[in-house]
């Protein structure tokens, strides 16, 4: 098991390494487990504990993601990058997401860094490269097709 999360670790890794080489990209050293425990410990300093229940989190959570498109909505496309102008308050709303996403994840006991590293290996299985390279289809609309996967898609058990 351990060696799979590294191998998919490695995977990613090496992709962001060649093919997705661009200028931008996070702060390397903050992890979701910092999330985690800072947003824990804001909570346990204010008697908050007994509001951050599953459900509570996750209305909180719809409730920002809300917030986050209003910022969109009506424009039509926004070029990538975003105006300079707009990056701080959609930054504040992407965080308020994250944060309870985070502390919904905690309340659920799912390790959420594990989760989501296995779950891009399952999309990448789902989506092979040279079934859908340029498209956007559903996988369910390669459904009847006989997908092999390739020895380079695939994320090794
Ligand atoms: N019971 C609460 C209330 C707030 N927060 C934290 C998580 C979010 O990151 C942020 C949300 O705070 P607000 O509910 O004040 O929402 P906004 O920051 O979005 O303010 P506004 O709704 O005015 O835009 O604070 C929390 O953990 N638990």
């Amino acid at each position: 098991m351990a060696e799979k999360q590294d191998r998919i670790n490695d995977l990613i890794h090496d992709r962001k390494e060649t093919s997705f080489q661009r200028e931008f990209s996070f702060t390397e050293k903050t992890t979701l487990e910092d999330i985690r425990k800072l947003q824990e410990e804001f909570a346990a300093e204010r008697n908050w504990n007994q509001y951050h229940t599953p459900r509570n989190l996750l209305l909180a959570l719809v409730g920002e993601v809300g917030e986050l498109a209003e910022i969109f909505q009506w424009k039509g496309e926004v070029k990538e990058g975003l105006p300079e102008d707009e990056r701080k308050h959609v930054g504040q709303e992407m965080s308020d997401v994250l944060v309870y996403l985070v502390r919904l994840a905690d309340k659920c006991q799912i390790d959420l860094s594990a989760a989501v590293l296995e779950k891009i290996g399952l999309n990448a299985e789902k989506y092979p490269v040279h079934k859908v390279y340029g498209k956007s289809d559903k996988y369910t609309e390669y459904r009847n097709d006989v997908i092999e996967v390739d020895a380079e898609d695939r994320i090794p058990s």
